[in-house]
């Protein structure tokens, strides 16, 4: 590595894994929206986050969100119901972060925690009062704005 890669932050930011994650807000009849509490044992455990997980190979993200959707919660939707708002770049200790987030406000099912620990239906205004992972933050604003 040269002097100048250790040196400037965003040559040592490339070094770093990219991983792309897709994330959901559904969005409900009140305008509220869904967060999960990630369960013991995983990397950032208690914190509440959107729904959605890791885009695999072959998958686009919409097909990813489908699935994780359907895993994590057991509700369905489609490709055409989810509209992308924002998304977060966030550089965390071991990988750099990219995530599209979705806002979804059709359904079936009534989502269950099947892989968290709890489930909370929250207004936007109120997301701050709960723990979140760092790279959530900034997509707090546009929930604001949007809802
Ligand atoms: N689903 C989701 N993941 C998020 C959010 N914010 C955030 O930093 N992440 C991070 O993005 C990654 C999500 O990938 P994941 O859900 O497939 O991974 P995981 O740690 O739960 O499990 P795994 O690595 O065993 O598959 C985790 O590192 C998670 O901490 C968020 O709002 N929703």
């Amino acid at each position: 590595m040269t002097d100048s890669a250790m040196t400037d932050p965003a040559i040592t930011d490339s070094a770093k894994k990219l991983v792309l994650v897709v994330a959901c807000a559904l969005v409900d009849a009140d305008r509220r929206v869904l967060i999960a509490q990630r369960p013991e044992g995983k990397a950032m455990a208690g914190l509440w986050e959107f729904p959605g997980g890791k885009v695999e190979p072959g998958e686009t993200p919409e097909e990813a969100l489908i699935r994780e959707l359907r895993e994590e919660l057991g509700v369905d939707t489609k490709t055409a119901c989810l509209a992308p708002l924002s998304f977060a770049s966030h550089s965390y200790e071991n990988f750099h972060l990219l995530m599209p987030l979705y806002v979804c406000r059709r359904w079936q099912g009534l989502p269950q925690p099947r892989e968290h620990v709890a489930l909370k239906w929250v207004r936007p205004q109120r997301l701050r009062e709960f723990s979140m992972p760092e790279a959530d933050l900034p997509l707090i604003a546009p929930l604001c704005d949007l809802l």
